[in-house]
């Protein structure tokens, strides 16, 4: 049998034809340099912007082909396109048609926001008692790490002195149980209020110890929105300097109504280097500009791969797009995580990154992203913070 080696996973790519099937996408010269860590194999696929949609079932494919090899554990393969030197930044995407043909939401955003909204920093106040800040953690699109971000981002403010909770709001793919190792139901105080679940000194609530794993998936939007309330309402939080909100990836209709009803101080966008994640990207902030919440900045997931052999770095998958685009879009930027095993095996086993290697290189990422995020959350509010003393 052969061994699991980048030769093997290039010979097999040649296997797959290009967009127009007219060669495969190694001789087309589609197929960045390939990583293999761990038995998992690391790599991207570089497409016209303008056709990335069309191309996700080739990055199927081809993710298909690579787990399909002798020896491999698991793969990675995205999509990039690289940005021309010296050309302009992608095109502002269009809204999407939205699918049912109505569009209430998009029409008139603004005069659906709830009265707290138009008050800018006031509308924490008019929030939920006892929580100073609300923080969402939203993506353009799923899979960019968001979760895994929101996780690491809420334990690392914890480590930087405050009192945090998390708020699972991705209601149809809960992972705030698995990522925090907490089984088990919340129990009912005073009819009806909820105590959160708590580990590793900050306090949970997710849909995902509510209900059995996959009946999310089939609640309609009204239902999504009063669990939500009732998950940000009904809880008993106690008094929190931030609860931080793992948004459901991205941005349609019910990402828009959350952002509007949750009383949001700002969000932190997550996305992965490739401008096609980036085009998403801005389509989130352009939802949080609708509901006039403050994005806090955009932080750079999976940014650049470290070999846990060698520890060397590689930049594979165009690091430095989220930079670039921040400053283009005039958003703070946050901070660039690379791509490494122990922060995938540390969410896996529930046990993240931050509390299970808190002198790590990587928790010390997450710190400062927590710390700027923190400074944002004031600056916006423009009022004295609790005193906190970062390390
Ligand atoms: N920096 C990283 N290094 C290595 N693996 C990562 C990193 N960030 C996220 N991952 C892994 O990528 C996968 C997707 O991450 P995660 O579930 O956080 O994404 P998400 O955007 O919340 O996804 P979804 O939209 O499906 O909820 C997970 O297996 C996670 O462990």
């Amino acid at each position: 049998m052969a061994e699991l080696s980048r030769d093997l996973v290039i010979e097999a790519m040649k296997g797959i034809r290009g967009p127009d099937l007219e060669s495969n996408i190694v001789d087309l010269g589609m197929v960045s340099d390939v990583f293999i860590s761990d038995a998992k194999v690391y790599f991207s696929i570089n497409v016209p912007a303008e056709r990335a949609q069309e191309l996700e079932p080739l990055r199927q494919a081809a993710e298909r082909v690579v787990k399909a090899l002798p020896g491999v554990k698991g793969a990675v393969v995205s999509l990039t396109a690289e940005r021309k030197q010296g050309s302009a930044p992608p095109p502002r995407p269009q809204p999407a048609a939205p699918a049912h043909g109505h569009s209430h939401s998009h029409a008139h955003p603004h005069s659906h926001a709830p009265a707290a909204a138009q008050a800018g920093a006031q509308r924490t106040k008019a929030g939920v008692p006892g929580i100073d800040a609300i923080i969402a953690v939203a993506s353009g699109k799923g899979g960019v790490g968001k979760s895994t971000t929101a996780v690491n981002l809420a334990l690392a403010m914890k480590a930087n002195g405050l009192r945090v909770g998390i708020l699972d709001a991705d209601v149809y793919g809960p992972s705030m149980p698995r990522l925090l190792g907490i089984n088990g139901r919340p129990q009912q105080i005073e009819n009806r209020i909820i105590v959160p679940m708590e580990n590793y000194g900050i306090k949970v609530m997710s849909m995902g110890f509510l209900v059995d794993e996959g009946t999310a998936m089939i609640w309609r939007g009204p239902m999504v929105q009063s669990a939500l309330m009732q998950m940000l309402r009904e809880v008993a939080w106690g008094d929190l300097d931030v609860l931080v909100v793992d948004m459901p990836p991205g941005t349609g209709d019910a990402q828009l109504t959350m952002a509007q009803q949750v009383p949001l101080s700002g969000a932190v966008i997550v996305s992965t280097p490739q401008d096609l994640a980036l085009i998403d990207a801005r389509k989130g902030l352009n939802m949080f500009n609708k509901v006039e919440v403050p994005v806090l900045g955009i932080v750079e997931n999976m940014s650049y791969f470290i070999a846990p052999d060698t520890g060397n770095r590689y930049d594979i998958f165009g690091h430095g797009g989220a930079k670039a685009e921040a400053e283009t879009i005039g958003v703070p930027f946050l901070g660039e995580v690379p791509l490494t095993m122990s922060i995938r095996e540390t969410s896996d086993a529930g046990t993240p990154v931050v509390v299970s290697e808190p002198e790590g290189p990587q928790a010390k990422v997450y710190r400062d992203i927590a710390t700027k995020v923190w400074e944002q959350v004031k600056t916006r509010a423009g009022r004295a913070a609790p005193t906190i003393v970062f390390e």
